[in-house]
């Protein structure tokens, strides 16, 4: 589009991008091959010979999607007829539209980053689509539990906390209010750090008692826009009429594991507090960047929470099934969240989605991801307005909240990116900052 700076790609030799590509993601492959291998016994058990070969089958379309990778290979169509599918190849003609006869077909180091990242996740949908019966298999779903299992104590550290204060909310003031608030954005925040993407699907728990650790984090937040979250939704704001009306907030989500408690005792506090009266989420229909929800780790993880034998975290499960059974949580999926598309294309190729967000006094979006469909994924300079940046897309207030784990940042201060890049050159993607980025009420 005219005006808007270049995309991210792996062409810029040892930029992340790059790296993404030469490394993590051919580790991630090599991952999903190994969990099928893993789970030969299971599908035998389960389906027999046929579960033997479905998963002969997978691994070798995951092993020739690795070679394709590796050699720089033409991005071909997608084959398997699935909901996205036309989708999908359109955009892919689009891309191909993109390129001058010169550079040829789209390809893996020459594309941008964003498309050739979602379409290795998408392929390997596709790979166990087309290996019946066992076509529901979730590669990453064992480092995803994992990833729960090993950030117990935290977890329950989180779930005693909440807990505790809910009962004592009654009696905070406002201020003492909106400090708890300001707590559970910054949980929200630093649980973004355990993605498992980012260690090329190693382990990346949380073992530390977060809330422990928030003052010192605070230094590390680059952009800190959570007064204005506060002025949205704290109590008797201007914008109130009727003191009953529902307050809607949308949580598009990130990270299954530890991130996902995270945004749920946040969405647990805003109910509680009655900051909101409905939270919705958004999460993702097919397995996605390793450790991303899916409905089926939504519901796992409460259901886990659940049988807890802590008694703060099977409270806070039994509170969060009841949430959802009286419709104050909605979980939503949708194809466009593993579409390949910018977020300011939604309204044009999510029509349904756009308006259904725009029922929201406030969407949250977290993680990296999700920032970088935000921003475009593009090399923008760092002291770009994030509305700028957003080109369009504003279905209602939003905030991004997400710890830097890619090369693009947007809406600093003068200098500010500069001064972080001379004293420290991997800033953007360690995972060490964050953000709560928001572009307020038109
Ligand atoms: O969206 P998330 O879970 O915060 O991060 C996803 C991520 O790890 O995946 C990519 C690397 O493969 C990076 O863009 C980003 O760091
Ligand atoms: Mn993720």
């Amino acid at each position: 589009m005219a005006g808007q700076p270049a995309s991210l790609s792996g062409r810029d030799v040892g930029s992340f991008a790059y790296i993404t590509i030469k490394d993590r993601i051919p580790q991630i492959l090599t991952k999903a091959i190994d969990s099928l291998h893993r789970h030969k016994s299971k599908f035998f058990e389960k389906h027999g010979e046929k579960g033997l070969e479905a998963e002969k089958k997978a691994i070798s379309l995951l092993s020739k999607l690795r070679n394709e990778l590796q050699t720089d290979k033409p991005m071909i169509p997608l084959v398997e007829k699935f909901a996205d599918t036309d989708i999908w190849n359109q955009y892919l003609d689009y891309q191909q539209s993109l390129l001058g006869e010169t550079d040829g077909k789209a390809r893996w180091f020459f594309s941008p980053w964003l498309f050739v990242e979602c379409y290795m996740y998408r392929r390997i949908h596709e790979a166990i689509i087309q290996s019946p019966p066992i076509d529901d298999f979730d590669v990453f779903k064992e480092s995803k539990d994992q990833n729960f299992f090993e950030s117990q104590e935290s977890v329950i550290a989180l779930c005693t906390y909440l807990q505790e204060l809910i009962s004592t909310l009654e009696v905070l003031d406002e201020n003492q209010l909106k400090n708890e608030f300001f707590k559970f954005l910054q949980i929200s925040l630093w649980g973004n750090k355990c993605d498992l993407s980012l260690s090329g699907g190693e382990t990346s728990s949380q073992k530390t008692n977060i809330i422990t650790s928030l003052g010192e984090l605070q230094a590390f937040i680059l952009v800190n826009d959570m007064e204005h979250l506060w002025a949205l939704l704290r109590p008797g704001k201007e914008t109130e009429t009727d003191s009953a009306a529902a307050v809607r907030v949308a949580i598009v989500l990130d990270n299954s594991g530890f991130e996902l408690v995270t945004d749920l005792v946040l969405a647990h506090f805003l109910l509680s507090s009655r900051l909101a009266t409905e939270v919705h989420f958004y999460g993702k229909t097919i397995p996605w960047f390793v450790s991303d929800t899916t409905r089926r780790d939504f519901t796992w993880l409460v259901e886990q929470a659940k049988s807890s034998s802590d008694k703060y975290l099977s409270r806070c499960g039994l509170d969060w099934e009841s949430y959802l059974k009286v419709g104050k949580w909605v979980y939503h999926d949708h194809i466009f969240w593993t579409l390949p598309h910018e977020f300011c294309a939604m309204s044009q190729v999510a029509p349904d989605l756009y308006t259904e967000l725009q029922k929201a006094h406030l969407i949250l979006f977290k993680g990296d991801l999700n920032y970088r469909k935000l921003t475009g994924d593009r090399k923008w300079e760092f002291t770009v307005p994030f509305h700028q940046a957003l080109n369009g897309f504003h279905p209602a207030p939003l905030c991004s909240i997400r710890t830097l784990k890619a090369e693009i940042q947007v809406g600093l201060q003068p200098g500010q990116g500069e001064e972080l890049a001379a004293s420290e050159p991997s800033w953007l993607t360690t995972g060490k900052y964050g953000i709560f980025q928001f572009d307020g009420p038109l």
